[in-house]
């Protein structure tokens, strides 16, 4: 079964454009979802993040995210061990769902791909973009964050140019009726290529 990874810069429209893939009848694994639910649930995990960030980085049982963003997107070190914590739980957690799965391909959503080297094990990989202002905007919108927290966080990501080197597929993500006309062209394509292998 194909493995389609799917990336793009904090607020891009990543999670939107999985429920358009979502909405055609493919499977989506989102490893933000999984990282969140395995600090929740994963003692080994649990005990790790103390391990490195203190008892304040748990509130009874469950992580004190806001805290330990405010750790880790303004020191590059302590992101690479807390991601050196929470990367490979998430590789095998998705490993057993990928193992249920069917159907042609599957969609692996991640904020950092390419960074990482997660793309490697895709067949293909596709990048969300849109203007940074327009993300900053939708962020704004969605959560209480502030532009520094946001730019704290892209500066922990690689740029669109960059990435999109490496992407097999982009995605502009400005308007939505356009986002999902670009899905769809892409999932045939993605048929197609699979129908090649
Ligand atoms: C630091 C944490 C606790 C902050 O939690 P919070 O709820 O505020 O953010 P959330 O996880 O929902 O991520 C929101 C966005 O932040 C950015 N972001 C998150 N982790 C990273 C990272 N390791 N590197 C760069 N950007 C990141 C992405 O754009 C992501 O979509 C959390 O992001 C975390 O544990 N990150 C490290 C593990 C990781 O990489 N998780 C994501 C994929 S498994
Ligand atoms: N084309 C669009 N037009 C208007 N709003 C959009 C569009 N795409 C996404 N949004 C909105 O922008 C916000 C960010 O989108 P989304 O959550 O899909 O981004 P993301 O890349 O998954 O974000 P994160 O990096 O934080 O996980 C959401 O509130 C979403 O509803």
């Amino acid at each position: 079964m194909m493995v389609i990874g799917l990336t793009g810069g904090i607020g891009s429209g990543k999670t939107t454009v999985a429920g358009f893939f979502e909405e055609i009848g493919i499977p989506v694994y989102i490893a933000d979802d999984a990282g969140r639910r395995l600090m929740n649930t994963s003692k080994e995990i649990r005990e790790a993040v103390i391990q490195i960030f203190g008892e304040e980085a748990y509130n009874k049982k469950l992580p004190n995210r806001k805290f330990i963003a405010s750790k880790v997107f303004n020191d590059k070190g302590l992101l690479s061990r807390l991601n050196q914590i929470i990367h490979p739980a998430v590789e095998r957690d998705f490993n057993s769902w990928l193992s249920d799965q069917t159907s042609e391909y599957v969609i692996y959503e991640a904020a950092i791909l390419y960074e990482t080297g997660g793309y490697k094990k895709c067949d293909y990989s596709i990048l969300v973009t849109a203007p940074q202002k327009l993300r900053i905007l939708r962020l704004q919108k969605r959560d209480d964050s502030s532009v520094e927290e946001i730019q704290e966080r892209m500066n922990n990501q690689w740029s669109d140019e960059k990435k999109s080197q490496m992407a097999d597929f982009l995605i502009n993500n400005e308007e939505l009726a356009q986002t999902k006309l670009q899905v769809e062209h892409i999932h045939h394509e993605i048929l197609k290529a699979g129908k090649n292998c």
